[in-house]
């Protein structure tokens, strides 16, 4: 049926107008108030060079400010223009006597004249009703009380440009056809917002309360990272008094993730999230860039079989896991008590030879009464400390000076001398006495200087290469004398050119933070960390040390955790050994990206793999063409039917196409075949990647992370997929970056899952 015949067509048109003629109001009224402010502006910056300027400063200051937020809700309100609202429930409220219609969009409107919303925001308490709600009975909390309402219609809008395309109302046994048309379109290069299509599941983790720790584990596809991004829109909007965007951080695997995710928040109005990396972040704790060995040199030592002697890889394996252990938190834990006890000078402080404060006095200030105080701060209080209560000390031993002097002057007066010989004798008293009391003030700022001098300004790095050179201190903890040799003469080698790798990162930031602290364009509220499954469970603990919060939301797929020598085992041991309070943890299992056909063929791998507690996919019902499975004799079929799979692919119009291999080096090579043979523009990705413009690119699975495509070919050239935990990881990832087509072409032999 076209809409045009349905009973609400004429209402539905109306409301829409009425809805953008309202928008199209605010809008000149903003362009107005703009202008205003900025005449405002203006004025105040001609009349900042009069004498009196603080009131023209001001309100600069105050149009600044306002101008700022105009912009940002102008934004909003322009988009919310050509789509105003996605959905509409119809609702009657226990306390209430009449039906409401309740419109839900990216942004909420109202209309003074009218006593329901003109729009609600997606993120109001009520629109929860709508996601998580089956019609019924439905309950929903806003401030602490908890409201039942009944929920009798839910209809969902398609609007383009303004324009009423589509409505359809859900009911419990209608699929959601919203949902299943969204995931039909073509991927983008951009992540894309769903407030449209949240999923109740989902609606949860968005909604979760803010103080607990959140650990989400969500297989491939789940919308993990897309919901961790709604998490913060939600977050912003629900605590707006207290959080401000800048108070929220997202770490995620590398730059070309960031890009990929980076117009999501911008769309939920949410701008001015701080999106970076581990090591970025970690490198902005500790204050300064050092150069960084190559972060994913471990995973190619264990993909590139032949490279080193097996007893080699095993080492630096080992030397890897035990860095990014909990052990790590034991070692430095003692290792700055240690710093701790010994960090005050081993001598009491003396002013002129006279003890003023012993070093036992000091050192319990030292780490007692500042022990909240990151180290070097804590010499920085001493010293004022310090500085105060000489002053007093000196103060008195002056006034002590005095009096000794005037009773010796009292007696030579009171004495039989002759009037010259007194004279003299006072005279020299007097400056005997003024010169003992200006080496007494002297003295008092030396002391202070002095004793200050002699606790030596270090940074992290020092100390950390002080620790991870030191094989009798790492000996205490582990039996694994090799290992402890390997990373001492490892560490050796880099101190010259103060090179870092991955796992020093962490304990140099836990180093630096109990030594100086972190600075304030470091510091942050809120922590969102996506990929969990590539962190240690000693990373989450530097991060929640130096961070000082427990608000964390921790989304991951342990199934995808292709850094398992270094990486969080389980969910359950991080939730014990790092958050000591109670931790929300949520878990999704139905994937929204992939076809069924794509899901059964790359839940096959992880089944075939030895692989413990398995968390299987579970897709949406989208059924799509069976992956394709070739297998080659040599390289030149392998290109061949790779160049065949594409023309294919992009006759059939695909937007994006990515040929995912196992390692870098088959990326470059296949990349290398590829071009050659055709005349499409075939982008490689690499390491550094931070952006790609190609509609067809070639990279290696660990830099697929996180990334999706219209149609993936999964292949290897060299390095074979084996039976193994880990090539089954990586070829599931590989497998599940697609989200409509997959092709997985080998030569004979060099895949055991096919
Ligand atoms: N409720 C939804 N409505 C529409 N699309 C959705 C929904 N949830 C997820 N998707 C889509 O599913 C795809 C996968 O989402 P996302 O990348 O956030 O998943 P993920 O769990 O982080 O995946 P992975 O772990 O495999 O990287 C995206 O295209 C996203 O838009």
């Amino acid at each position: 049926m076209s809409i045009r015949e349905h009973e609400d067509y004429d209402k539905e048109i109306e409301r829409l107008e009425e809805t953008k003629e309202y928008i199209r109001r605010i809008i000149s009224l903003v362009v107005e108030k703009r202008l205003k402010y900025r005449k405002d502006m203006r004025e105040a910056f001609s009349e900042l060079d009069d004498m009196d300027n603080s009131l023209s400063y001001a309100s600069i200051l105050l149009n600044a400010k306002l101008l700022d937020s105009l912009e940002q809700n102008f934004g909003m309100l322009k988009k919310s223009k050509d789509h105003p609202y996605f959905a509409r429930m119809d609702i009657r409220q226990s306390d209430k006597d009449r039906d409401e219609q309740l419109y839900i969009g990216k942004i909420s409107l109202f209309d003074e004249s009218m006593d329901t919303p003109l729009v609600v925001d997606w993120r109001a308490p009520i629109a929860s009703v709508y996601y998580d709600g089956r019609l019924g009975k439905a309950r929903y909390k806003s401030y602490g009380e908890e409201y039942e309402i009944d929920l009798f219609r839910k209809r969902q809008y398609t609007i383009e440009n303004g324009e009423l395309k589509h409505f359809v109302d859900v009911d419990i046994s209608m699929s959601d056809t919203f949902l299943q048309a969204t995931l039909e379109n073509h991927a983008s290069d951009k992540l894309k917002d769903i407030v449209s299509t949240i999923q109740s599941e989902q609606n949860d983790i968005i909604r979760a309360d803010i103080h607990k720790p959140l650990i989400v584990q969500g297989v491939a596809g789940s919308g993990k990272t897309t919901i961790a991004l709604h998490r913060i829109a939600y977050l912003i909007y629900t605590y707006s008094d207290s959080f401000q965007p800048e108070d929220f951080i997202i770490i995620a695997p590398n730059n070309l993730f960031l890009d990929y995710i980076s117009s999501v928040l911008p769309e939920l109005g949410a701008e001015d999230v701080r999106q970076t990396t581990f090591p970025d972040f970690m490198l902005d704790v500790i204050g300064e860039r050092y150069p960084l060995s190559d972060q994913n040199s471990k995973l190619r030592l264990l993909l590139k079989k032949e490279s080193l002697e097996e007893y080699d890889r095993g080492l630096i394996i080992r030397a890897s896991a035990f860095k990014n252990s909990m052990l790590m938190r034991k070692i430095l834990e003692a290792y700055c008590g240690d710093i701790e006890e010994h960090f005050i000078p081993p001598v009491d402080f003396e002013v002129n030879g006279e003890v003023i404060f012993t070093r036992a006095y000091l050192e319990e200030m030292f780490r007692e009464s500042y022990a909240y105080l990151p180290f070097y701060k804590r010499i920085d209080q001493l010293e004022s400390y310090l500085d105060h209560h000489v002053k007093e000390a000196v103060d008195e031993m002056v006034a002590k000076t005095r009096r000794i002097y005037d009773r010796r002057m009292d007696r030579v007066r009171k004495s039989d001398m002759d009037s010259e010989d007194r004279k003299t004798k006072l005279k020299a008293a007097i400056m005997d006495r003024d010169e003992k009391i200006k080496m007494l003030q002297r003295s008092r700022k030396k002391a202070v200087k002095d004793y200050i001098k002699r606790i030596d300004r270090k940074d992290a790095l020092f100390f950390y290469n002080r620790l991870m050179t030191d094989a009798d201190l790492l000996e205490r903890y582990t039996d694994d004398k090799e290992v402890i040799r390997f990373i001492v003469e490892d560490r050796i080698k880099r101190i010259p050119a103060k090179e870092l790798e991955l796992e020093d990162l962490a304990p140099m930031a836990y180093l630096h933070n109990k030594l100086y602290g972190i600075d304030k364009s470091a510091r942050v509220k809120y922590a969102v960390i996506d990929e969990a499954q590539d962190f240690s469970d000693f990373q989450f603990f530097v991060l929640r040390e130096i961070l000082n919060t427990d608000r964390f939301t921790i989304l991951g797929d342990l199934s995808q955790g292709i850094h398992m020598y270094r990486a969080v085992k389980d969910w359950s041991y991080l939730q014990e050994s790092v958050f000591e309070e109670e931790v929300n943890y949520l878990t999704l299992l139905q994937s929204y990206r992939t076809t069924i056909e794509i899901m059964n063929e790359a839940n096959g791998v992880l089944k075939k793999a030895p692989i413990r507690d398995l968390s299987l996919a579970n897709p949406v019902v989208r059924h799509g063409k069976k992956p394709q499975i070739r297998k080659h004799k040599d390289e030149s079929s392998l290109v061949k039917g790779i160049l065949e799979t594409i023309d294919k692919w992009m006759q059939e119009e695909y937007t994006t196409i990515a040929i995912i291999t196992k390692s870098e080096d088959d990326a470059g090579a296949i990349h290398g075949a590829l071009t050659k043979g055709s005349g499409y523009a075939i982008g490689l990705i690499e390491e550094k990647a931070a952006h790609f413009e190609e509609r067809i690119v070639v990279l290696p699975a660990y830099l697929a992370k996180g990334l999706e495509f219209d149609a993936v070919i999964t292949t290897n050239l060299h390095d074979a997929f084996e039976i193994s935990a880990l090539d089954a990881k990586l070829l599931y990832v590989a497998m599940t970056r697609a989200m409509h087509r997959l092709s997985l072409q080998f030569i004979s032999g060099k895949n055991s899952y096919f």
